[in-house]
């Protein structure tokens, strides 16, 4: 079994990776004082196939699981589904030790952090992630949030989980699309802090994308390992847990232009990451050369480069309303060379529509 402990000031946790874990839930759960009634959050694909495990799994450690199925997709994270969850809890007699465990991708996640986070101002938190996206990144560190129409994650609060377990078994069973857009967030690792892991991607990206278990465990734990160091560093994004958001300031924009629907959120952050590449070369920030390698390693991965059609004003409508915005400047996140990021607010409006329009050209 391998373990990542996420060190923080006062509520650390650890992160466990191990092969057919989910069946041991319970046990793990056990060591969280939490109180018997525990409510599980899951969608109407990841549900059918795991929530039986895991209830089974609680029952038997001591605790009276109830299951709570949300339709499938970013639509559910909305203030209507964290309604229903709420009226849920409430109903059920949910106390303050009682768990709420998301056991699903990143919207589940993001969804039940969000209850978890304002139900009776806090209740336990368990994250069990399904997705490649969500166990290498969503599930850990504690960002939760909810969409508002007019963008994404823009209501939500900093809430660690208590612990998560990550099952590399469930991942046999996630489609193809899914496993590519975990990939995306995969990448951003590589680039932000580790230019041999990204070079490890590029080596390997046949067998990652074959599910070879040896690479995925080794790709899940690294980037685990990358990200609790940056969380540890700057839990609530002061300084540079900014640099995780590389590649999301175009792509949060992609989701929100595309209604959600068009591109998922890892296709998304892969377009960002490629605009993000194309600005910061033209900036002069990084070699041209890195930024070819990123669109290398993203086709090799399966994952577009580009948003042909979208509008480039809509997209800066999007753009303004990003959460690194401050004094209506846009905090960027760029790339010095694979492995060195960095952050400016130094970069004209002119330049950034250069890009968009590279990134929305209609193919002939
Ligand atoms: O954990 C973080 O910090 C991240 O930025 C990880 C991102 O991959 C993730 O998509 C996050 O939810 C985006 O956060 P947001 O603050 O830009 O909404
Ligand atoms: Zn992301």
């Amino acid at each position: 079994m391998g373990e990542v402990r996420v060190s923080l000031a006062d509520h650390s946790y650890s992160i466990y990776i191990q092969t057919a874990g989910l069946r041991q839930i319970g046990q793990f759960m056990q060591a969280l004082s939490c109180s018997k009634k525990a409510l599980i959050i899951t969608d109407g694909n990841v549900g059918p196939l795991y929530a039986a495990v895991v209830t089974d799994s609680l029952r038997a450690a001591g605790f009276a699981p109830q299951v709570l199925v949300v339709a499938p997709g970013e639509g559910s994270k909305s203030l209507a589904t964290a309604d229903r969850v709420f009226t849920t809890a409430i109903s059920s007699g949910l106390d303050r030790k009682s768990p709420i465990v998301a056991l699903g991708g990143g919207v589940i996640g993001d969804l039940a952090g969000f209850a978890a986070a304002t139900y009776l101002r806090g209740v336990p938190f368990v994250q069990v992630p399904t997705s490649l996206l969500a166990q290498v990144d969503s599930s850990v560190g504690g960002k939760t949030a909810v969409n508002h129409p007019l963008g994404k994650n823009l209501i939500g609060a900093f809430y660690q989980p208590r612990l998560v377990l990550i099952d590399p078994l469930v991942l046999d069973t996630l489609p193809e699309r899914e496993l590519k857009a975990g990939l995306a967030e995969v990448i951003k690792y590589g680039i932000i802090a580790d230019a041999d892991f990204f070079a490890y991607l590029t080596r390997n990206a046949a067998a990652i994308l074959a599910r070879d278990p040896a690479a995925l465990t080794a790709v899940i734990s690294r980037c685990c390992q990358l990200k609790a160091a940056v969380v540890a560093r700057d839990e609530r994004e002061t300084s540079v847990r900014m640099l995780l958001n590389f590649g999301h300031t175009i792509g949060h924009a992609v989701e929100g232009v595309g209604g959600y629907a068009e591109y998922n959120h890892g296709e998304a952050v892969a377009i960002g990451m490629a605009g993000a590449a194309l600005l910061s070369s033209r900036l002069g920030l990084c070699p041209p050369a890195a930024s070819t390698a990123v669109q290398q390693l993203l086709t090799a991965m399966g994952l577009p480069l580009t948003a042909p059609g979208y509008g480039l004003e809509e997209l800066l409508g999007y753009l303004a309303r990003d959460k690194k915005v401050v004094d209506s400047k846009i905090n960027w996140v760029l790339m010095q060379d694979i492995g060195r990021v960095m952050v400016s607010a130094d970069v004209e409006v002119k330049q950034v529509r250069a890009v968009l329009a590279q990134l929305t050209v209609l193919k002939q």
